[in-house]
């Protein structure tokens, strides 16, 4: 029986330790959301680093989603102060994404990063991070409280203002929706080529795109995927990341 092929979405790994061992890991939440929300293939890209066949493997894809993740994005890649040494980093995950973004953008592959993908994402454009959102005593509290239960740290927790006319303004049809917020890093200064899609209310970037991407590149600070199907705003983003990646796999099967 032949079935039509679905585009294929890499997905980014964090690398963690299990047990006594390292694993190359990706939350479940968004390969559903890219599987149900996008009409879409998830496959897993682990956090290899410089040792990732990035050309070939841009070439297997129709899109690339950088997720989130509890570690933070080490501050050495944007200049910043080393992490208190508490601090839990992901070098092989930032290393990747990095190489990731580099290559989406270049090759023209739908590109969709979501919290820490969104910070990549910000940092890898020559964007910096404030390290503690709440140090900074401009923000609003970001953070989710992790003793609450799951349901409550996921629901919406502010209000994003979105620019007019703007990729997410044509996506969603709205000036201004909640979201959740699950985040101790925000951006400082904004990537070059970047250009701000919301805002929060203290004035935090919480959304951008890429000025010179041949298809869609978008990152955003919250979680679009926690519960997606219960939330219009956020089918609509996994359905136009969806609409991308189809895209481009019809454009590779022309060029075969
Ligand atoms: N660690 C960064 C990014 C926060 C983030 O991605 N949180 C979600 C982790 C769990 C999930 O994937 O839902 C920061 O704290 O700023």
């Amino acid at each position: 029986m032949t079935s039509k092929s679905i585009p294929i979405v890499g997905v980014i790994c964090d690398r963690d330790i299990i047990g006594p061992h390292p694993f190359h890991i990706a939350g479940d939440k968004y390969l559903q959301a890219i599987l149900g929300g996008s009409k879409c293939q998830p496959v897993l890209i682990p956090a290899l680093a410089n040792d990732l066949q990035i050309e070939q493997l841009i070439e297997l894809v129709d899109g690339v989603l950088l997720t989130g993740g509890y570690s933070m994005v080490n501050p050495l890649h944007y200049q910043d102060e080393p992490a208190h040494p508490d601090t839990k980093l992901d070098v092989e995950r930032d290393n990747s994404s990095l190489l990731l973004i580099k290559a989406a953008i270049e090759k023209g592959v739908p590109l969709l990063g979501i919290c820490r993908g969104f910070q990549e994402m910000n940092v890898a454009f020559g964007g910096s991070l404030h390290q503690n959102l709440h140090h900074v005593g401009q923000f609003i509290e970001h953070r989710e409280d992790k003793d609450l239960p799951l349901e409550q740290q996921y629901s919406e927790s502010h209000t994003i203002k979105i620019t007019e006319h703007g990729l997410l303004h044509t996506i969603l049809n709205e000036k201004s929706i909640d979201v959740n917020s699950l985040h101790t890093q925000g951006v400082n200064e904004l990537g070059d080529g970047l250009t701000v899609e919301a805002v929060a209310e203290d004035g935090l970037v919480e959304a951008f795109s890429v000025n010179s991407a041949n298809s869609f590149a978008m990152a955003v600070q919250w979680h679009p995927e926690w519960q997606y199907k219960n939330n219009q705003h956020s089918i609509k983003i996994f359905t136009e990341f969806g609409k991308a990646c189809a895209n481009r796999q019809k454009v590779k099967q022309h060029n075969g």
